[in-house]
């Protein structure tokens, strides 16, 4: 690549320079994009580029494969409904374990490896997170819905420079830790902070119209066609909480919501620093 050209890729990223400058972009930083060392590298070192451009991003993270992983050495069964772990006490410890004790911590230490300063915070941290299990779900146990967000907690972390990296347990009334799907907490505290991005990387290209065909991404999918997709069995499993979250973002005044494929290399960059749209976008309409 010529210099010119090198030049030519800074100049592109200049208009969404601007356009978010001050913003918030909330990443969702799925378990199925936590594949191999470098691409979690490279969305460290994107995430770490964002905060030194003035944005604000504020990461939730997943981990199903590696909550599942763990349940299955301990010889813990588990069963998901509807893309969403059913969580007795039993898997509820283990949860917490796996989100708050290791994924959480090391994704902290890659964003500060990359030269940025990042605090980790669940869910039960300053009551971040107020929980409440969903009605009509008991099946599901221990899992719950957000009922509250401490944007403050949050707004105070982003202000003096700090990148909040937030695991997907809530808190009870009294105490109690909640399951909460990672796609939902993210919508919820884009919602809650009116976030200008809400990003949720995964494993797949976006969403697809044929999930055995990576070429039949949707690129634009509106909010009234969601409901037809999930019913006809297009949109199934963990793309659910995925779209739901997008939908309930755009409701709650998130300004763009996208799903894009956390196995390209620097996709966050691609999404939005660049004129390439990437993935599937959930717009209102
Ligand atoms: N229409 C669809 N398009 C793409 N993926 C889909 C679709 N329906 C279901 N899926 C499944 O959703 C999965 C992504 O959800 P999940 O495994 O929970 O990811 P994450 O850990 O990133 O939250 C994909 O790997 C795919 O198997
Ligand atoms: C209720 C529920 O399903 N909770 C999720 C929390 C982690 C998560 O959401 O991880 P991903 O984003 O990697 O799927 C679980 O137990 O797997």
């Amino acid at each position: 690549m010529t210099a010119c050209e090198k030049a030519a890729i800074l100049v592109e990223a200049l208009p969404y320079i601007k356009e978010f400058y001050g913003k918030t972009v909330v990443i969702k930083y799925g378990g199925s994009a936590m594949t191999d060392c470098s691409l979690k590298k490279a969305v460290m070192e994107d995430i770490v580029l964002m905060k030194y451009v003035g944005m604000h991003p504020v990461v939730v993270h997943g981990g199903g494969p590696d909550i599942t992983r763990m349940l299955d050495r301990l010889g813990i069964s588990t069963s998901f409904v509807n893309g969403l772990r059913v969580t007795d006490e039993a898997t509820m410890e283990i949860v917490e374990m796996v989100l708050v004790g290791k994924i959480n911590k090391e994704i902290v230490a890659g964003i500060n490896d990359s030269g940025g300063s990042a605090v980790g915070l669940s869910g039960k941290d300053g009551k971040l997170i107020r929980a409440e299990p969903i009605p009509g779900k008991e099946v599901l146990g221990l899992v719950g819905r957000v009922r509250d967000v401490n944007t403050e907690l949050i707004e105070t972390l982003t202000e003096r420079g700090y990148i909040p990296v937030i695991s997907p347990v809530g808190i009870g009334d009294h105490g109690e830790s909640y399951n909460i799907n990672a796609d939902h907490v993210a919508g919820a505290v884009a919602s809650a902070l009116k976030a200008d991005k809400l990003v949720l990387l995964t494993d797949v290209p976006g969403i697809l119209a044929d999930k055995k065909d990576p070429t039949s991404r949707i690129s634009r999918l509106r909010i009234s066609e969601v409901d037809e997709y999930i019913d006809c069995g297009i949109i199934e499993g963990g793309m659910i909480p995925k779209v739901e979250c997008c939908v309930d973002a755009l409701k709650g005044g998130v300004g763009r919501t996208h799903i894009i494929d956390g196995r390209v290399p620097h996709a966050i960059l691609l999404e939005v620093f660049t004129d390439e749209g990437i993935g599937s976008m959930v717009v209102k309409g």
